[in-house]
């Protein structure tokens, strides 16, 4: 694999509003953030697969460095199923009965999966940043603006009902973009 080395700015390729204002959030002061709103195809596959062809995909599209990201949210009780494929679960159920999901079950636990990729361009092998944060899914409580936060409990609070920078200091998003910042810091090239 060719070294990748590290950008001056980073081009966030999302349609995600609610997350592009939490990168923008933790990232400010590091590095410039720039996005571009781009519906990519997302490939079925291990979380990894597909933050990669993601990553792969959006390089492509723009014709140059890109930074992506894949959120799954993995229910133990089904073996981390739904993982990259909650969003349709989202869809059709909406936050308010996510919870029903594991009706069947006494097992709750539920883990936060985020995982960005970079990738420097056309042709070249995405990285991968990732972050994973432990909670339970419970009936919905608080705000339901954003995906499942609202049904998603860490520490007795679901991360709707805490303030954006408490949830900003513990998130799945918030660990991933941790090792991000320290590949930049650092600038070791992977
Ligand atoms: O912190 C979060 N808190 C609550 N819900 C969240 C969070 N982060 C993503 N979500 C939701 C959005 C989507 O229903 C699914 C992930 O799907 P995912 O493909 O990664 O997001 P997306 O299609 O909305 O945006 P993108 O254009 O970046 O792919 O979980
Ligand atoms: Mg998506």
């Amino acid at each position: 694999m060719s070294a990748t080395k590290v950008p001056a700015h980073l081009n966030f390729i999302t349609g995600n509003a609610n997350k592009l204002a939490e990168v923008q959030t933790i990232l400010a002061g590091v590095i410039e953030l720039r996005s571009q709103n781009v519906d990519l195809v997302e490939i079925q596959g291990t979380v990894e697969e597909v933050t990669k062809d993601k990553a792969r995909r959006a390089a492509e599209v723009v014709q140059g460095p890109v930074l992506v990201e894949d959120t799954c949210l993995c229910f133990k009780a089904m073996n981390d199923l739904p993982g990259p494929y909650i969003k349709w679960f989202m869809l059709s159920l909406g936050a308010l009965s996510l919870h029903k999901m594991l009706a069947g079950f006494d097992d709750k636990s539920a883990q936060a999966v985020c995982t960005f990729g970079y990738c420097e361009g056309p042709g070249h092998e995405p990285v991968l940043f990732q972050g994973r944060t432990d909670g339970v899914l419970v009936e919905s409580r608080g705000s339901t603006v954003f995906g499942w936060d609202s049904c998603f409990e860490y520490k007795g609070q679901t991360y709707a009902e805490m303030d954006k920078s408490e949830k900003n200091k513990i998130s799945h998003r918030a660990k991933a973009l941790d090792k991000l910042k320290q590949w930049l810091a650092n600038k070791v090239e992977v």
